[in-house]
């Protein structure tokens, strides 16, 4: 058992929208990490950083891409992060991973000011600057296809991804 794809990119690149969407356009089942680690803890994301550190949150999160990708066969989203741990990595290699690519100021736009993303808080701008900078060659890495997603809506995004795909 292995997904149809797997989303990786930055937060507000559309990873858990453009999922639905997929899911919807296949009729496949859709499954996000983040949705699953909130279910499996009880728990928010953001409860879970600040409560207990993101160490622990990556931690629940390697667990959560192993478990999907052992049981799932539709289409996954993971979080922004997830890439960063290397058994992660290691689990993706041969997958068809696809990686959403956001600029800067459009993930900016997309995430707006909403506390949900614990690691944004503060100088958001800043902070995905950073973010961008350190990733974006780890998500190169893991990925079979890149999709752009600037300037173009979650519907354009989703059928570029089913076109790289075949
Ligand atoms: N291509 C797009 N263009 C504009 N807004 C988008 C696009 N894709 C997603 N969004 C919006 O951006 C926000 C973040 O999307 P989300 O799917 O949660 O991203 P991710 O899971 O990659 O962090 C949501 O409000 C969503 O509606
Ligand atoms: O990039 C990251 O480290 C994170 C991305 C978030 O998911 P999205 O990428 O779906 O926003 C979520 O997992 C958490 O807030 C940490
Ligand atoms: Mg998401």
């Amino acid at each position: 058992m292995s997904p149809r794809v797997v989303l990786v990119g930055p937060m507000g690149a559309g990873k858990t929208t453009v999922a639905g969407l997929l899911g919807d356009a296949w009729g496949l089942p859709v499954r996000d990490t983040d949705a699953d680690i909130e279910a499996t803890t009880g728990r928010e994301i953001s409860d879970i950083f600040v409560e207990s550190g993101e160490d622990h949150f990556r931690d629940l999160e390697a667990a959560a891409v192993a478990a999907a990708l052992a049981e799932h066969d539709g289409v996954l989203a993971l979080g922004g992060g997830a890439v960063l741990r290397p058994e992660t990595r290691d689990l993706l290699a041969g997958l068809p991973v696809v990686f959403l690519r956001v600029g800067l100021s459009d993930a900016v736009k997309r995430v707006g000011l909403g506390v949900g993303r614990p690691l944004l808080l503060g100088n958001v701008r800043a902070r995905i600057k950073a973010l961008l900078d350190e990733r974006t060659p780890i998500y190169e890495s893991v990925a079979a296809h890149t999709v752009d997603t600037d300037g173009r809506t979650a519907d354009e995004v989703a059928a570029e991804v089913r076109e790289v795909l075949g």
